[in-house]
């Protein structure tokens, strides 16, 4: 019989479902070198945000098919070093949205009334009514920052309770926000015109600390904010600040930069500008039935061979069709990043191309795993093999599919076009013998690069010394180039110059290359 490590607090419903198959193990609060030891024995991992699966814990787990994450986030999980090992990693990523979004009102609702504060001073024997003044949400201004499925559900809700709603989400198209009756506008005039602001985006390198202390000085002296998304997206130290010098009126925090949040953290002493709850947004009894039958329900099926519904990392296919596809869909994957990143904002229209043996075989889920590539931008963990092309119709990108089946230099070659808000980008890519990718073709360029995880892309005039420039200045600020090549139509005609880097261009860097003259445009993408 297979066994299942259940290592952080689950419903009895999913253990119930696991027990059918395998023999269970609860064992909560296991320190990480006690869990590295016993890793070895079991065939899936069950968890929720506590459990750090990190890379030494991949490693050790010899045995290990799934790794089930009860929720949405899988940040507390090494994904790429799962998906290396062949492990499936799987979440649930609708179960706890109502319980979320419902934590973000009622936060909203008690830092208006000073639910919590008062009920603090009525327990301890106190009858104040003096202090604790409330404000009504009733014909306010709520800003939503991130307008997916919580967000969503905040906005229908909030609607229903006479707020008007703004909303910044830069991967929305106007007809989804119009659906939600939210005016879509750009952050600056959010945080300017918003009486309350709830972050519902993901936490990835454009939203970390994208509420900084500038962003607290565009905010209304009688602004509240409420973050039940990601610890990281706002700046803490900045938000006790904005709140010690009343810049805002207050804040309802269920998330924060560290976890458990630090015993002598400033944001505990606010009084009552600001309610803090410890992670609770998922914590419903409704919630947790649901994710822990959703993600029990796919670790029995793999555990008897079947495909997952909502793998992470690899599509739910069967696995003599997977085996076949796999390169390709990484590949997919991996040149949707590419395109959405280069697109640089909402895309509206994604032209995928099929050719040699692409063209001929099922490779329908080639076409997902472009668009989960595409929305991993917007989406991290949330856009998986089963909601990508769900996700990206209620997104209004529109699809495009072409099959070109005659050969060109190589097998199988796939090519994406994106068009959306701020031009059309394209790449094309192809694998070198069965495995190895190779991106082929930047924007009608050609050129014949490995992807890897950093890279800086220039659109530039062929002329003498331009190389040389950029090659100095990324010196001048100690950044390692592994390799680069030039592609170009025509000699002294129009050039791209793709670097592949060892860390990411330091902040200010891009600005300068944009400086240097014949460069017309620069990106520097994170694969
Ligand atoms: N507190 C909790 O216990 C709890 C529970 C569930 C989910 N969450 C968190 O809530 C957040 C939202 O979850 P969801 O299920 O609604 O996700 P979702 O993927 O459905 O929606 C996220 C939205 O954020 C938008 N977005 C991405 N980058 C953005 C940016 N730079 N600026 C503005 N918008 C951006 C996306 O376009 C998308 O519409 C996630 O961070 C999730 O981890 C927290
Ligand atoms: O990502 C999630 O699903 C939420 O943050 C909930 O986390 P939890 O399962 O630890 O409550």
């Amino acid at each position: 019989m297979p066994k299942v490590l259940v290592s952080d607090s689950i419903d009895q419903a999913g253990i119930d479902i696991l027990s059918q198959v395998a023999q269970v193990d609860v064992k909560t609060g296991l320190p990480a070198e006690e869990l590295v030891k016993i890793i070895s024995e079991y065939d899936a991992l069950m968890i929720r945000s506590s459990t750090r699966v990190t890379q030494e814990i991949i490693e050790a787990a010899v045995q290990l098919k799934i790794i089930g994450r009860a929720g949405v986030g899988v940040d507390n999980v090494d994904v790429a070093a799962a998906t290396r090992a062949g492990i499936v990693v799987v979440n649930s990523p609708e179960g706890n949205t109502i319980a979320a979004a419902e934590h973000a009102l009622a936060m909203m609702l008690s830092i208006s009334r000073h639910i919590a504060e008062a009920n603090q001073s009525t327990k301890s024997g106190k009858w104040d009514r003096k202090n604790f003044m409330g404000v009504e949400v009733y014909k306010k201004t709520l800003g939503i920052v991130g307008l997916g499925k919580i967000g969503s559900h905040v906005a229908a809700a909030a609607k229903a309770m006479g707020m008007k709603l703004l909303a910044f989400d830069p991967y929305i198209s106007q007809e989804r926000a119009d659906q939600l009756s939210c005016r879509l506008v750009d952050l600056e005039l959010l945080l300017q015109e918003s009486d309350y602001i709830t972050l519902h985006m993901p936490k990835t390198k454009e939203t970390y600390h994208m509420i900084d202390a500038k962003a607290f000085e565009m905010m209304k002296p009688t602004a509240r904010i409420i973050n039940c998304a990601r610890g990281g997206i706002i700046d803490e130290a900045a938000l006790v600040e904005a709140l010690k010098q009343n810049q805002i009126a207050g804040a309802a925090l269920d998330v924060f930069e560290n976890e458990p949040l630090e015993a002598d953290s400033g944001l505990r002493e606010l009084g009552q500008k600001i309610v803090l709850t410890p992670h609770l947004g998922a914590s419903t009894e409704e919630a947790q039935v649901n994710v822990a039958v959703d993600v029990a329900e796919q670790i029995r099926d793999v555990l008897l061979g079947l495909p997952a519904r909502s793998a992470v990392n690899i599509p739910g296919l069967y696995p003599d069709a997977l085996e076949k596809l796999k390169p390709y869909l990484q590949l997919a994957e991996t040149l949707g990043n590419l395109v959405s990143q280069l697109a640089g904002g909402r895309v509206d229209f994604l032209d995928v191309r099929l050719q040699g043996e692409l063209a001929t075989n099922n490779s329908q889920p080639v076409v997902v795993a472009s668009l989960k590539g595409l929305l991993s931008q917007a989406l991290r963990e949330r856009v998986n093999y089963v909601n990508a092309s769900i996700e990206a119709k209620e997104r209004g990108i529109h699809v495009i599919e072409t099959r070109d089946a005659a050969a060109n230099d190589y097998t199988g070659s796939l090519h994406l076009e994106a068009k959306g808000s701020l031009g059309t980008h394209s790449v094309t890519g192809a694998l070198l013998g069965d495995r190895e990718m190779r991106i082929t073709n930047i924007d009608g360029f050609p050129i014949n690069v490995p992807p890897t995880h950093h890279m800086l892309f220039t659109l530039h005039r062929d002329m003498p010394g331009i190389i040389g420039k950029i090659g100095s200045l990324l010196g001048s600020f100690n950044v390692n180039i592994a390799s680069m090549q030039v592609g170009r139509k025509i000699v002294r005609g129009e050039a791209v110059m793709v670097l592949s880097i060892d860390d990411p261009l330091p902040e200010g860097l891009l600005n300068e290359i944009m400086k240097v003259a014949g460069i017309r445009d620069a990106y520097t993408v994170t694969l």
